[in-house]
């Protein structure tokens, strides 16, 4: 039988206060506090620290204090990757993030989700969808990137973007809900 753990990150519905996930969010909060309460010139604390917190990541990894995230070990982050202040990362099901990705200040990325009949949502069950962002992607400040979302490579998202259904690669997308708006030739 599978864990609460297993069948989150599986995507299926699971219960949030299982006992091992509760403890997971709580390691994941308190290596938070230690990111975002670190000083600017704290280098190796906030390295070593990102280490810890982030599942898998690449060369480079920048991200500016205040960070947030469910639990970190969810989100994969390839090399040069760079999240300005104020990003939010609900990483309940798989995050997957390629090479030299922007995140502008505000950007908030949830997989979570929660079903649509009350009576469910009142049982406390809850469920969550991948999300996977491209190499090149430019994500503007404060958009929103909905569970099961995937963004295409060098694509650019403008600011304030509620972003609903995938985006393919090589074109600028904005607006809620995100839309083409022209298609980027290199
Ligand atoms: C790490 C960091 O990133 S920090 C920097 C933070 N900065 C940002 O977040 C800025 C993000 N930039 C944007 O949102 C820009 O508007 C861009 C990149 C999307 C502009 O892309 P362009 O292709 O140059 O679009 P352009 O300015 O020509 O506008 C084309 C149309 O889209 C609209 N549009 C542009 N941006 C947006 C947006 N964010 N939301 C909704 N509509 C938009 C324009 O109003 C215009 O509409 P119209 O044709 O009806 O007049």
């Amino acid at each position: 039988m599978k864990t609460e753990k297993e069948k989150m990150i599986a995507g299926e519905l699971y219960n949030a206060f299982d006992p091992e996930l509760i403890s997971d969010r709580c390691n994941c909060r308190f290596l938070l506090k230690e990111f975002n309460d670190s000083k600017p010139d704290e280098t190796e604390l906030r390295q070593n620290t990102l280490k810890k917190l982030i599942g898998t990541q690449g060369n480079n990894l920048l991200i500016e204090p205040p960070f947030y995230c469910d639990y970190g070990s969810n989100i994969t982050v390839g090399n040069n990757v760079y999240f300005n202040f104020n990003c939010v990362v609900l990483d309940v099901a798989p995050v997957i993030i390629g090479d030299s990705v922007l995140f502008a200040p505000n950007v908030q990325i949830y997989t979570a989700t929660h079903p649509l009949d009350w009576e469910q949502r009142s049982q406390g069950l809850e469920y969550a969808k991948m999300i996977i962002i491209g190499s090149h992607v430019w994500v503007g400040g404060g958009a929103i990137i909905c569970p099961g979302v995937q963004i295409g490579d060098r694509t650019v998202i403008g600011a304030g973007s509620v972003v609903t259904k995938d985006i393919p690669t090589d074109v600028v997308a904005a607006g809620n809900p995100c839309k083409i708006i022209r298609t980027l030739t290199h």
